[in-house]
């Protein structure tokens, strides 16, 4: 498991730190890290470093410090550098004075001879004939979207960018970008992943993200939020061992679709099929559906006589009427772990007496679309996706997945999950009712319920990646069905990385 640890988190490990290292030593060594990256870039790019032209675009802080510092070790690798300095009067002494020793040069953004959009010739010519730029306009301070000034460099970038710590005009603590920002091809961040490089807009615009150690990982308290790699999903996913039979794996019951929406129920039911060994029941008015297309799904009309079950996926198709909320309250009743989805949410919102029919002691994941995370009634989700999913993990005491391009999962006692995938496949009608299936499976499981859902979201957004492209990469748009597919596949290829 990844951690990535916010702003304040950091800046409290560095000043601990700062207390055996010398300032200007850590940022030597974080200056030292994009340098070296920067240089990888080049190569990539150009087939070299020597003779190669790298330009620097310098805010007022630290981090136009270290993209300075960055610049005085590429110059003794042989690399012309030019700094553009946004706010010349502030930029960083010790970086600056280390580049024009080193044999680079500076230029204010602004003159001489500026064009009509306040760009000086100099810094114009510079950005443009750059092999590679690098972005140290700002990082952890970062408030609001690029200045005008700013904004005007970065657009003319043609070439890789290298962004210090994160790409400037995203929003540190939540990835939101509210104006021009940086689109990163790699991003050289320090310590450890900041919220940005996973969340929203941020995470796609970081690019690559590299992680130097600058040497604070003992400084570091417990993360703020955690990725789970492919391993961790590998290893925690069940299948069958020599002793397990189709009971002792868990048995995961469906109450989903109905007359008008037999699909809802078919996806979430085979994508439980899909999911684990064990069992899996479906209960409503689309059996006859189920059980055409997943014959080994034991289906029965009614919640009500279902039998046992580990746990219940309920929701997708279900109807917002007297019949979706007989089967929310009948699921609720049963003591087991429910993941609730689509109408249950819908439901829960218009009714909330509903929750009353819970078991206070069975966990309960909630997986909400920003539309459903409003009805809840907890307010809109807003921009920062992580608060709000806290928020009502909290309140409800259950585990909330907020969908979206960043899935973030959030557990009743804050513990937050983050799926930084970034490629929109999974977005297709019906893929939701895919996910509900996988979540139920796990939960059937004895999988404690945070765990499930990040491992249920990896594996949903891998399976999607792995049908919507082929093998050169590829992508074409796909329906749910090739996405819950392609499940035993991105099962296989999590549980690979697990063994190697
Ligand atoms: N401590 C250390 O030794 C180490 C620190 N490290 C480095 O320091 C970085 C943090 O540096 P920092 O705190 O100096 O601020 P930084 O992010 O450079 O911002 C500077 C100023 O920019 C401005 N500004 C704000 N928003 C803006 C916007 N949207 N567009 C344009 N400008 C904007 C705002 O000034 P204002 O103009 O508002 O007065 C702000 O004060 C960190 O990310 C890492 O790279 C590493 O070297 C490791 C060791
Ligand atoms: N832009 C996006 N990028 C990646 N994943 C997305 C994006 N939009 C939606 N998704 C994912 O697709 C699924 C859609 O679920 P949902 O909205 O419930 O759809 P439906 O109700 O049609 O099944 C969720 O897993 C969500 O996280
Ligand atoms: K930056």
């Amino acid at each position: 498991m990844r951690g990535v640890w916010t702003p304040e988190q950091i800046r409290a490990a560095e000043q601990r730190l700062f207390t055996r290292t010398p300032e200007p030593a850590v940022m030597r060594r974080a200056a030292h890290a994009v340098a070296r990256h920067t240089a990888q870039v080049l190569t990539e790019c150009t087939g070299g470093v020597a003779g190669r032209h790298v330009t620097l675009l310098v805010g007022a802080g630290n981090n136009g410090g270290d993209a300075l510092w960055a610049g005085s070790f590429l110059r003794k690798r042989g690399v012309g550098v030019t700094a553009v300095l946004l706010d010349a009067d502030r930029a960083h002494q010790g970086g600056l004075l280390a580049l024009r020793r080193a044999g680079g040069r500076a230029v204010r953004a602004e003159g001489p001879n500026p064009d009509t959009t306040g760009v000086g010739a100099e810094a114009a010519e510079a950005v443009q004939r750059a092999d590679a730029v690098v972005d140290g306009i700002v990082g952890l301070s970062a408030s609001g979207g690029l200045r005008p000034m700013a904004a005007e460099l970065v657009d003319r970038v043609l070439m890789p960018i290298v962004s210090v710590d994160l790409p400037s005009g995203v929003d540190p603590v939540t990835g939101a970008v509210d104006g021009p920002a940086v689109s990163a091809d790699v991003t050289v961040t320090f310590g450890g992943r900041k919220p940005c490089h996973v969340l929203g807009p941020g995470a796609v615009r970081s690019g690559d993200v590299l992680v130097a150690d600058i040497g604070l990982d003992g400084d570091l308290p417990e993360p703020e939020l955690h990725v789970l790699d492919a391993a961790d999903v590998g290893a925690a996913w069940p299948v069958p061992g020599p002793e397990d039979d189709k009971y002792s794996q868990g048995v995961v019951g469906v109450a989903a679709g109905s007359a008008t929406f037999p699909g809802a129920a078919v996806l979430a039911g085979g994508s439980a099929v899909r999911a684990t060994s064990g069992m899996v029941r479906y209960a409503g008015p689309a059996a006859d559906e189920v059980c055409r297309r997943w014959p080994e799904v034991v289906v029965t009309g009614s919640v009500t006589d279902a039998g046992r079950v580990q746990a219940w996926a309920v929701g997708p198709g279900i109807g917002t009427g007297a019949s979706g909320r007989d089967v929310l309250r009948h699921v609720f009743d049963s003591g087991r772990p429910v993941c609730a989805d689509a109408d249950s949410i819908t439901l829960l919102g218009a009714d909330p007496t509903l929750w009353d029919a819970r078991d206070p002691d069975a966990p309960v994941v909630l997986t909400p679309h920003d539309g459903e995370f409003e009805r809840l009634g907890a307010g809109p989700v807003g921009t920062d996706r992580v608060a709000a999913a806290r928020r009502v993990a909290a309140r409800f005491d259950v585990v909330l997945l907020l969908k979206g391009n960043t899935t973030v999962v959030a557990a009743p006692d804050g513990r937050v999950l983050v799926n930084d995938s970034q490629q929109a496949w999974p977005a297709t009608a019906g893929s939701g009712d895919v996910l509900t299936g996988l979540i139920g499976a796990l939960l059937a499981s004895g999988m404690d319920p945070w765990l499930a859902c990040g491992c249920a979201t990896r594996v949903h957004s891998d399976a999607a990646e792995l049908a919507a492209r082929d093998a050169d990469g590829v992508g074409a748009p796909i329906g749910a069905s090739a996405l819950l597919d392609q499940v035993p596949a991105a099962v296989r290829a999590v549980r690979r990385a697990a063994l190697t």
